[in-house]
């Protein structure tokens, strides 16, 4: 069902095929995530001074923030091959011993979600990851006997959308942890810059602007609407982005001022209208909107509780005050509006 949302953060094929071009290849392309840059640029070069592999590098964060895209531009300034695969992907411990056996010194292996690895698969990661050796089984029955192989010593680069979905001994056996961030407007007009600048396509700085200031704080969904409000200034403004042609595509594809869409919006309004602002667990309102508990969790709420539209409390979803006020809806006198006024540490006074 999400699938065919404007502002869906799973890639297309559309996106594959321009992502050669845009996809940041270095370091100081990629923009934005200041912190996450500059801890990897000093792990990068200490390891390349050393003459060593880089230690594993766990990077988590919500779709479309630019986990893939990282692990290439790591493996790129290591000056070393990716090799990619999936959690889902590696079926039996032979898959993954075949991927392993088949690297060279230092190179990296990028395993995408990597919280889907089943156990037996990961049982035989820990010591490929600890001490480059893996045990193999030969044969079967009573002549089957393990071997143990050496591995180059290599960098695994995992990722994942959640952290929490990691099991512990893991997540233990990274040496580098970390975590994107949703983009900040003016990193994403930076983005949505730099793309318009590599496709040729004519964008003022202030539609740059209007386009990040939608885009849910994800560099994925900034160059998809850079793409359609493309299509609509070609068509109907003679290709020039400006912040009126960016106002008039977005009102045409629906998408409001703070970037969301039908979904966001249905979600909000079935919290505020059909469980009286919350709290309402994730399993009520997945049934509610007739979608995934994972989509909710992954690709929308993430978003709207970084924005303050939503609260996650231990009984469930809470609608803020703001999101009341987004929707055009007064604020219901007491819990709605405490978590939006009252900082948060301060106890449950005002509102009670
Ligand atoms: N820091 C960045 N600077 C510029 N462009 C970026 C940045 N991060 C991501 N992008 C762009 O955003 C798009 C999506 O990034 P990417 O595919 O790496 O996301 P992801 O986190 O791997 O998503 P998923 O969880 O769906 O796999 C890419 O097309 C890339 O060009
Ligand atoms: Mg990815």
């Amino acid at each position: 069902m999400t699938d065919d949302r404007l502002i869906t953060t799973a890639s297309t094929r559309e996106d594959e095929a321009l992502e050669a071009s845009i996809r940041p290849k270095r370091l100081d392309e990629y923009l934005g995530q200041q912190a996450v840059r500059e801890q990897l640029g000093i792990y990068i070069e200490a390891a390349k001074g050393r003459g060593e592999a880089l230690d594993h590098v766990l990077i988590f964060g919500p779709p479309g923030l630019g986990k893939t895209t990282l692990s290439h531009v790591i493996a790129n300034e290591l000056g070393v091959n990716l090799r990619q695969t999936s959690g889902p992907v590696i079926e039996k411990a032979g898959d993954l011993a075949a991927l392993l056996t088949n690297l060279q010194a230092h190179d990296v292996l990028f395993v995408d979600e990597i919280h889907r690895l089943s156990p037996v698969v990961e049982e035989i990661l820990y010591p490929a990851m600890e001490d480059f050796q893996i045990d193999i089984m030969i044969g079967e029955g009573p002549a089957a006997r393990s071997i143990k192989l050496d591995l180059p010593p290599f960098t695994l680069i995992g990722a994942t959308t959640r952290a929490g979905l990691l099991t512990a001994p893991l997540r233990d056996r990274f040496g580098i942890v970390q975590r994107l961030e949703f983009y900040s407007v003016d990193e994403l007009t930076r983005i949505v810059r730099r793309s318009a600048q590599i496709l040729g396509i004519a964008c003022a700085p202030e539609g740059a602007a209007e386009i990040a200031k939608r885009s849910r704080g994800t560099p994925r969904i900034a160059n998809r609407l850079l793409r359609r409000v493309r299509d609509y200034a070609q068509v109907r403004a003679g290709g020039n982005i400006t912040a009126e042609v960016a106002d008039a595509a977005m009102a045409m594809l629906k998408v409001d001022q703070e970037g969301f869409d039908e979904l966001d919006r249905r979600m909000l309004r079935t919290i505020i209208e059909s469980f009286d602002g919350g709290p309402v667990g994730v399993e009520s309102l997945a049934a509610a909107l007739s979608e995934e508990r994972g989509t909710l969790e992954d690709v929308i709420e993430p978003y709207l509780i970084q924005q303050g539209y939503l609260v996650r409390t231990a009984r469930g979803r809470m609608a803020s005050a703001k999101a009341y006020r987004h929707m055009g809806l007064k604020p219901r006198g007491t819990g709605a509006d405490m978590f939006d006024e009252v900082p948060a540490g301060t106890g449950t006074g005002e509102g009670l």
